[in-house]
């Protein structure tokens, strides 16, 4: 048996700001920073000690994680990171303000581009300078690797590869792993552990800095399908918050905002 610990990145700046994120590399804010902290204590609280950490190439995954180890004076655990645990690349909507991208093409429009799981945003020109196709830590991926825009079946193809080759050995040394990520690679993993249908997953959010426990099977299989939420109450609420974005604030800020 081993236990697999999901945590999505505390709110970042562009999370408070309503804005499309995707790979663009944005930090975390202060209260993503508290997020991080509280991810930490109830870590620490649940007597959970990952052996091993893994995360996206995105520095608000990567601070979440550091934050939250070194809350639990954890902080000098092996740690591995992987472009196939980055959040869903969302093409040419990257740096647009979401209620504003509601408001000027409709609401069916805009949850097909956020949630549906097989319909991609328009891609992203690769001379964007809100593009990947230059970004250093990229270099050496072969250049179609990089995606202009991503659906969460993409996220889940190049996701699954990392899945089996990185966090599946680990798991099978019967540790617990800890993956730090985003809202769509976690719900792309989710998908896969606990066989969401594809029309089923577009319902399914992931709330910031709440560590997510999934304890698995000889055949790495969750015992309990959905995991538990370390804080169910706070996880609860947070998802709600997740899934209304669009529909509330920031409504006047500039769309296609750059970092
Ligand atoms: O903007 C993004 O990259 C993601 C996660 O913050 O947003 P959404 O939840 O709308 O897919």
């Amino acid at each position: 048996m081993a236990t697999l610990v999901l945590l999505r990145h505390g709110e970042s700046v562009w999370n408070a700001e309503n804005l499309f994120t995707g790979w663009v590399d944005v930090d975390l804010s202060a209260k993503g920073e508290s997020e991080a902290t509280r991810g930490g204590d109830l870590l620490l609280d649940a007597d959970i000690t990952p052996d091993v950490v893994h995360t996206s190439l995105l520095k608000r995954a990567i601070r979440t994680a550091n934050i939250a180890l070194d809350v639990a004076d954890l902080l000098w655990i092996p740690v591995r990171r992987s472009w196939r645990l980055n959040e869903r690349h969302y093409g040419a909507l990257q740096g647009k303000n979401k209620a504003q991208t509601r408001d000027e093409y409709g609401e069916d429009q805009f949850m097909v581009w956020r949630r549906s799981y097989d319909t991609p945003p328009p891609p992203i020109k690769d001379d964007d300078p809100l593009s990947q196709v230059n970004d250093l830590r990229y270099a050496s991926l072969p250049s179609e690797l990089i995606p202009r825009t991503e659906c969460l079946a993409d996220v889940v193809d190049r996701l699954l590869p990392y899945w089996y080759d990185a966090i599946v050995p680990d798991l099978a040394n019967g540790g617990t792993v800890m993956v730090t990520a985003h809202g769509n690679s976690l719900r792309a993993l989710v998908k896969h552990l606990d066989g969401v249908s594809d029309e089923d997953i577009v319902g399914l959010n992931i709330p910031t800095g709440i560590p997510l426990v999934y304890e698995l099977d000889d055949d790495f299989a969750p015992l309990k399908r959905g995991g538990e939420y370390l804080d169910p109450a706070a996880a609860k609420a947070a998802i709600e918050a997740v899934k209304n974005q669009g529909a509330n604030k920031n409504k006047n800020q500039g769309a296609n905002k750059k970092k």
